[in-house]
Protein backbone atom coordinates (compact mmCIF):
# COMPACT_ATOMS: atom_id res chain seq x y z
CA UNK A 1 0.00 0.00 0.00
CA UNK A 2 1.32 3.66 -0.79
CA UNK A 3 0.82 5.92 2.20
CA UNK A 4 1.70 10.02 2.00
CA UNK A 5 1.96 11.38 5.66
CA UNK A 6 1.71 15.27 5.82
CA UNK A 7 3.63 15.34 2.65
CA UNK A 8 5.02 19.06 1.51
CA UNK A 9 7.40 20.23 -1.40
CA UNK A 10 8.68 23.53 -1.11
CA UNK A 11 10.73 24.71 -4.27
CA UNK A 12 13.23 26.84 -4.55
CA UNK A 13 12.77 29.59 -6.71
CA UNK A 14 14.41 32.85 -7.67
CA UNK A 15 18.23 34.12 -9.31
CA UNK A 16 19.87 32.43 -6.47
CA UNK A 17 16.92 30.08 -4.54
CA UNK A 18 16.24 33.04 -2.75
CA UNK A 19 13.04 32.91 -3.30
CA UNK A 20 10.17 29.58 -2.47
CA UNK A 21 7.07 27.74 -3.85
CA UNK A 22 5.22 25.56 -1.92
CA UNK A 23 4.13 22.95 -4.74
CA UNK A 24 2.36 20.82 -1.87
CA UNK A 25 1.81 21.35 1.38
CA UNK A 26 0.69 18.74 4.28
CA UNK A 27 -0.84 16.28 1.73
CA UNK A 28 -1.67 12.71 3.63
CA UNK A 29 -4.00 9.88 1.39
CA UNK A 30 -3.51 6.39 0.89
CA UNK A 31 -3.74 3.86 -2.34
CA UNK A 32 -4.25 0.27 -1.89
CA UNK A 33 -4.19 -2.83 -3.63
CA UNK A 34 -6.64 -2.92 -6.71
CA UNK A 35 -7.97 0.67 -6.05
CA UNK A 36 -8.21 3.44 -8.26
CA UNK A 37 -7.61 6.89 -7.20
CA UNK A 38 -7.93 10.19 -8.80
CA UNK A 39 -5.75 12.79 -8.53
CA UNK A 40 -7.56 15.81 -9.73
CA UNK A 41 -6.73 19.52 -9.86
CA UNK A 42 -6.33 22.58 -11.99
CA UNK A 43 -2.64 23.35 -13.82
CA UNK A 44 -0.36 24.15 -10.99
CA UNK A 45 -2.12 22.32 -8.33
CA UNK A 46 0.89 20.35 -7.49
CA UNK A 47 -0.60 17.04 -9.19
CA UNK A 48 2.89 16.05 -10.89
CA UNK A 49 4.96 17.20 -7.82
CA UNK A 50 3.12 14.92 -5.87
CA UNK A 51 3.74 11.90 -8.81
CA UNK A 52 7.16 12.58 -8.94
CA UNK A 53 7.65 12.34 -5.36
CA UNK A 54 5.89 9.11 -5.00
CA UNK A 55 8.08 7.86 -7.44
CA UNK A 56 11.05 8.71 -5.68
CA UNK A 57 11.82 11.17 -8.46
CA UNK A 58 11.82 14.64 -6.37
CA UNK A 59 12.07 14.67 -2.69
CA UNK A 60 10.18 15.45 -0.51
CA UNK A 61 10.80 18.53 1.73
CA UNK A 62 9.43 16.95 4.79
CA UNK A 63 6.43 14.07 5.46
CA UNK A 64 6.49 10.98 4.27
CA UNK A 65 5.94 8.91 1.60
CA UNK A 66 5.88 4.85 2.21
CA UNK A 67 5.22 1.73 -0.01
CA UNK A 68 4.12 -1.10 2.48
CA UNK A 69 5.56 0.14 5.18
CA UNK A 70 8.98 1.61 3.49
CA UNK A 71 10.42 5.08 2.88
CA UNK A 72 10.32 5.54 -1.04
CA UNK A 73 13.56 5.74 -2.62
CA UNK A 74 14.93 5.39 -6.31
CA UNK A 75 15.50 1.84 -5.85
CA UNK A 76 15.26 -1.20 -8.48
CA UNK A 77 12.99 -2.97 -5.90
CA UNK A 78 10.80 -0.35 -5.85
CA UNK A 79 10.58 -0.15 -9.56
CA UNK A 80 10.21 -3.43 -9.82
CA UNK A 81 6.32 -2.79 -8.09
CA UNK A 82 5.80 0.69 -8.89
CA UNK A 83 6.08 2.64 -12.65
CA UNK A 84 4.94 6.05 -13.60
CA UNK A 85 3.52 6.91 -16.98
CA UNK A 86 3.69 10.27 -17.87
CA UNK A 87 1.53 13.05 -19.82
CA UNK A 88 3.95 13.71 -22.92
CA UNK A 89 5.56 10.09 -24.53
CA UNK A 90 8.05 11.49 -26.95
CA UNK A 91 9.93 13.03 -24.33
CA UNK A 92 10.47 9.50 -22.41
CA UNK A 93 11.54 8.47 -25.48
CA UNK A 94 15.55 8.88 -26.79
CA UNK A 95 14.47 9.58 -30.82
CA UNK A 96 17.39 7.79 -31.40
CA UNK A 97 16.35 4.67 -30.34
CA UNK A 98 13.67 2.18 -31.65
CA UNK A 99 10.91 2.33 -29.61
CA UNK A 100 11.37 -1.54 -28.41
CA UNK A 101 14.78 -0.35 -26.46
CA UNK A 102 12.45 -0.32 -23.23
CA UNK A 103 11.70 -3.83 -23.18
CA UNK A 104 15.10 -5.10 -23.55
CA UNK A 105 16.36 -2.30 -20.94
CA UNK A 106 13.42 -4.14 -18.44
CA UNK A 107 15.02 -7.27 -19.76
CA UNK A 108 18.42 -6.37 -19.20
CA UNK A 109 17.99 -4.71 -15.54
CA UNK A 110 15.21 -6.95 -14.17
CA UNK A 111 14.95 -10.13 -15.93
CA UNK A 112 18.74 -11.08 -17.35
CA UNK A 113 18.33 -14.83 -16.54
CA UNK A 114 14.41 -15.18 -18.86
CA UNK A 115 15.49 -17.09 -21.86
CA UNK A 116 15.02 -14.92 -25.13
CA UNK A 117 12.29 -17.06 -26.65
CA UNK A 118 10.12 -16.63 -23.44
CA UNK A 119 10.79 -12.95 -23.04
CA UNK A 120 9.82 -12.36 -26.51
CA UNK A 121 6.33 -13.92 -25.45
CA UNK A 122 5.97 -11.67 -22.48
CA UNK A 123 6.49 -8.77 -24.89
CA UNK A 124 4.01 -9.58 -27.31
CA UNK A 125 1.66 -10.92 -24.15
CA UNK A 126 2.16 -7.17 -22.49
CA UNK A 127 1.30 -5.80 -26.43
CA UNK A 128 -1.63 -7.48 -26.43
CA UNK A 129 -2.63 -6.25 -23.26
CA UNK A 130 -2.85 -2.75 -24.64
CA UNK A 131 -4.12 -3.86 -27.90
CA UNK A 132 -0.45 -3.14 -30.26
CA UNK A 133 0.03 -5.26 -32.91
CA UNK A 134 3.82 -5.61 -32.38
CA UNK A 135 4.82 -6.32 -35.96
CA UNK A 136 3.59 -2.34 -36.52
CA UNK A 137 5.32 -1.58 -33.04
CA UNK A 138 8.99 -3.37 -33.11
CA UNK A 139 11.66 -2.09 -34.97
CA UNK A 140 10.48 1.66 -35.06
CA UNK A 141 11.69 4.72 -33.93
CA UNK A 142 9.23 6.73 -32.30
CA UNK A 143 9.07 9.15 -34.44
CA UNK A 144 7.19 6.65 -36.63
CA UNK A 145 4.82 5.92 -33.89
CA UNK A 146 1.74 8.03 -33.11
CA UNK A 147 1.45 9.83 -29.69
CA UNK A 148 -0.80 6.90 -28.50
CA UNK A 149 0.86 3.94 -29.30
CA UNK A 150 4.01 4.83 -27.09
CA UNK A 151 1.54 5.66 -24.64
CA UNK A 152 0.29 2.24 -24.48
CA UNK A 153 3.67 1.25 -25.26
CA UNK A 154 5.07 2.67 -21.72
CA UNK A 155 1.96 1.11 -20.04
CA UNK A 156 3.14 -2.09 -21.92
CA UNK A 157 6.56 -1.94 -20.29
CA UNK A 158 4.74 -1.21 -17.06
CA UNK A 159 2.69 -4.27 -17.42
CA UNK A 160 5.76 -6.69 -18.29
CA UNK A 161 7.04 -5.84 -14.83
CA UNK A 162 3.94 -6.91 -13.48
CA UNK A 163 3.88 -3.78 -10.60
CA UNK A 164 1.28 -2.95 -7.87
CA UNK A 165 0.99 0.38 -8.02
CA UNK A 166 0.84 2.74 -11.33
CA UNK A 167 1.36 6.10 -10.98
CA UNK A 168 -0.33 7.82 -14.33
CA UNK A 169 -0.13 11.27 -14.75
CA UNK A 170 -2.56 12.41 -17.58
CA UNK A 171 -1.94 9.61 -19.48
CA UNK A 172 -4.84 9.96 -21.83
CA UNK A 173 -4.46 13.43 -22.63
CA UNK A 174 -2.35 12.92 -25.63
CA UNK A 175 -4.91 10.65 -26.64
CA UNK A 176 -7.74 10.12 -29.15
CA UNK A 177 -11.01 9.54 -27.98
CA UNK A 178 -11.72 6.05 -28.51
CA UNK A 179 -7.50 5.29 -28.04
CA UNK A 180 -8.80 6.99 -24.63
CA UNK A 181 -11.39 4.71 -24.02
CA UNK A 182 -9.36 1.65 -24.41
CA UNK A 183 -7.00 2.52 -22.27
CA UNK A 184 -9.23 3.53 -19.50
CA UNK A 185 -10.84 0.34 -20.11
CA UNK A 186 -7.65 -1.62 -20.12
CA UNK A 187 -6.99 0.09 -16.41
CA UNK A 188 -10.46 -0.91 -15.07
CA UNK A 189 -9.24 -4.77 -16.06
CA UNK A 190 -5.94 -4.70 -14.71
CA UNK A 191 -7.43 -2.93 -11.41
CA UNK A 192 -9.60 -6.25 -11.69
CA UNK A 193 -6.27 -8.11 -11.58
CA UNK A 194 -5.16 -6.22 -8.30
CA UNK A 195 -3.23 -3.00 -9.59
CA UNK A 196 -3.59 0.16 -8.10
CA UNK A 197 -3.67 3.30 -9.78
CA UNK A 198 -2.45 6.97 -8.74
CA UNK A 199 -4.86 8.77 -11.65
CA UNK A 200 -3.68 12.13 -11.98
CA UNK A 201 -5.95 14.29 -13.97
CA UNK A 202 -7.19 17.53 -14.51
CA UNK A 203 -10.39 16.05 -15.96
CA UNK A 204 -12.95 15.41 -13.70
CA UNK A 205 -15.28 13.17 -16.19
CA UNK A 206 -12.18 10.82 -17.05
CA UNK A 207 -10.94 10.65 -13.03
CA UNK A 208 -14.96 9.49 -12.07
CA UNK A 209 -14.82 6.92 -14.96
CA UNK A 210 -12.48 4.86 -13.15
CA UNK A 211 -11.94 5.93 -9.85
CA UNK A 212 -13.39 4.70 -6.48
CA UNK A 213 -12.23 7.66 -4.35
CA UNK A 214 -11.35 10.72 -5.60
CA UNK A 215 -8.90 13.87 -4.46
CA UNK A 216 -9.45 17.48 -5.07
CA UNK A 217 -6.30 19.27 -5.12
CA UNK A 218 -6.53 23.13 -4.68
CA UNK A 219 -3.05 24.77 -4.46
CA UNK A 220 -1.08 22.13 -3.34
CA UNK A 221 -3.49 20.91 -0.62
CA UNK A 222 -6.26 18.89 -0.13
CA UNK A 223 -9.63 20.27 -0.81
CA UNK A 224 -11.98 17.24 -0.51
CA UNK A 225 -11.15 13.39 -0.43
CA UNK A 226 -13.95 11.16 -0.57
CA UNK A 227 -15.96 8.51 -2.75
CA UNK A 228 -16.24 9.93 -6.40
CA UNK A 229 -19.99 9.11 -6.08
CA UNK A 230 -20.42 11.07 -3.24
CA UNK A 231 -18.03 13.69 -3.85
CA UNK A 232 -19.41 14.01 -7.28
CA UNK A 233 -22.87 13.76 -6.24
CA UNK A 234 -22.55 15.95 -3.12
CA UNK A 235 -19.77 17.95 -3.31
CA UNK A 236 -18.93 20.35 0.35
CA UNK A 237 -16.03 22.36 -0.52
CA UNK A 238 -16.52 25.64 -2.55
CA UNK A 239 -13.73 25.00 -4.88
CA UNK A 240 -15.00 21.55 -5.82
CA UNK A 241 -17.97 23.11 -7.04
CA UNK A 242 -16.53 25.46 -8.44
CA UNK A 243 -14.52 22.54 -10.28
CA UNK A 244 -17.73 20.48 -11.08
CA UNK A 245 -19.71 23.46 -12.45
CA UNK A 246 -16.83 24.46 -14.87
CA UNK A 247 -17.44 20.94 -16.65
CA UNK A 248 -19.83 21.39 -19.60
CA UNK A 249 -22.37 19.45 -19.24
CA UNK A 250 -25.09 18.82 -22.84
CA UNK A 251 -28.37 20.64 -22.57
CA UNK A 252 -27.84 21.73 -18.80
CA UNK A 253 -27.25 25.58 -18.15
CA UNK A 254 -24.28 26.87 -16.87
CA UNK A 255 -24.16 27.61 -13.28
CA UNK A 256 -22.23 30.00 -11.46
CA UNK A 257 -20.14 28.33 -8.87
CA UNK A 258 -20.18 29.71 -5.42
CA UNK A 259 -17.74 32.02 -4.54
CA UNK A 260 -15.30 31.42 -1.73
CA UNK A 261 -16.09 33.53 0.89
CA UNK A 262 -15.98 32.12 4.26
CA UNK A 263 -15.13 28.88 5.88
CA UNK A 264 -17.65 26.24 6.55
CA UNK A 265 -15.82 24.16 8.31
CA UNK A 266 -13.80 26.86 10.01
CA UNK A 267 -12.23 25.53 13.50
CA UNK A 268 -13.97 22.22 13.06
CA UNK A 269 -11.28 20.64 10.93
CA UNK A 270 -9.42 17.50 12.33
CA UNK A 271 -6.35 16.06 11.44
CA UNK A 272 -4.44 17.94 8.51
CA UNK A 273 -7.05 20.57 8.41
CA UNK A 274 -9.48 18.06 7.31
CA UNK A 275 -13.15 17.52 8.53
CA UNK A 276 -14.64 13.86 8.10
CA UNK A 277 -18.20 15.10 7.14
CA UNK A 278 -19.37 11.62 6.48
CA UNK A 279 -17.60 8.84 6.55
CA UNK A 280 -14.40 8.80 4.19
CA UNK A 281 -15.28 11.87 2.92
CA UNK A 282 -13.29 14.74 4.05
CA UNK A 283 -13.33 18.52 3.60
CA UNK A 284 -11.08 21.48 4.17
CA UNK A 285 -11.39 24.51 4.92
CA UNK A 286 -12.63 26.93 2.55
CA UNK A 287 -10.80 30.16 3.44
CA UNK A 288 -7.37 30.93 1.30
CA UNK A 289 -5.49 31.27 4.39
CA UNK A 290 -6.78 28.30 6.19
CA UNK A 291 -7.79 27.82 9.60
CA UNK A 292 -5.42 30.02 11.47
CA UNK A 293 -7.87 32.35 12.96
N1 LIG B 1 11.10 22.29 -10.58
C1 LIG B 1 10.33 23.27 -10.12
N2 LIG B 1 10.89 24.38 -9.59
C2 LIG B 1 10.11 25.38 -9.10
N3 LIG B 1 8.75 25.35 -9.08
C3 LIG B 1 8.15 24.27 -9.60
C4 LIG B 1 8.90 23.18 -10.15
N4 LIG B 1 8.01 22.24 -10.58
C5 LIG B 1 6.78 22.72 -10.32
N5 LIG B 1 6.86 23.95 -9.74
C6 LIG B 1 5.73 24.77 -9.28
O1 LIG B 1 4.99 23.99 -8.36
C7 LIG B 1 3.58 24.21 -8.54
C8 LIG B 1 2.89 22.88 -8.83
O2 LIG B 1 3.34 22.40 -10.09
P1 LIG B 1 2.89 20.98 -10.67
O3 LIG B 1 3.58 20.79 -11.97
O4 LIG B 1 3.07 19.96 -9.64
O5 LIG B 1 1.33 21.24 -10.89
P2 LIG B 1 0.26 20.40 -11.72
O6 LIG B 1 -0.98 20.39 -10.91
O7 LIG B 1 0.84 19.08 -12.11
O8 LIG B 1 0.07 21.29 -13.01
P3 LIG B 1 -0.26 20.83 -14.54
O9 LIG B 1 -1.62 20.20 -14.52
O10 LIG B 1 -0.24 22.14 -15.28
O11 LIG B 1 0.84 19.89 -14.96
C9 LIG B 1 3.46 25.23 -9.66
O12 LIG B 1 3.33 26.50 -9.06
C10 LIG B 1 4.77 25.11 -10.40
O13 LIG B 1 5.11 26.34 -11.00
Amino acid sequence: MLKLDNVTKVYRTGAFGGGSTTAVGGVSFEVGPGEVVSLIGESGSGKSTLGRMILGLTPVTSGSITWNGTAVRPAKSYYREVQGVFQDPFSTFNPVFKADRVFRMIKEVYFPEVPPAEWAERVRASLADVRLNPAQILGKFPHQLSGGQLQRLLIARALLLDIKLLVADEITSMLDASTRIDVLNLLAELKGRGLGVLYITHDLSLGTYLAERTIVLRRGTVAEMGPTETVFTGPKHPYTRELLAAVPRLREPWQEAEPIESCLYHDKAGTGGLLEVEPGHYVACARLAGCAG
